[in-house]
């Protein structure tokens, strides 16, 4: 099982993907991304989807016509791993080929 990374380790994670922060109230994290439209937006998770499901780590996500909001947390471990900082990085990469 992925380790939890410490709190200065998250940080510092956070520090090198754009537009991540830390949730509020439990070891997560999330960013919304907004899109251009409803086609970018589910563009963009079906590409996600994709990525997800090969790394066997999937998302909690929502969206809302253009915008999609996503939580990122191993629920094995018990808070944020190397795995969603993996995770997070492919979503920024997908998200700059899906123009919003
Ligand atoms: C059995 C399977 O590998 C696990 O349940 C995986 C599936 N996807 C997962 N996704 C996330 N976000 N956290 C997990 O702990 C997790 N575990």
């Amino acid at each position: 099982m992925a380790e939890r990374l410490t709190a200065e380790a998250r940080k510092q994670a956070l520090g090198g993907i754009p537009g991540w922060t830390e949730v509020q109230g439990r070891d997560a994290i999330g960013k919304t991304f907004v899109f251009k439209d409803f086609n970018e937006a589910f563009g963009f998770m079906t590409r996600a989807a994709l990525v997800a499901e090969k790394m066997d780590h999937h998302p909690e996500w929502r969206n809302v016509y253009k915008t999609v909001e996503v939580v990122l947390s191993t629920h094995d471990s018990g808070g944020v791993t190397k795995l969603d900082i993996e995770l997070a990085k492919a979503m920024n990469a997908i998200a700059r080929l899906t123009p919003g």
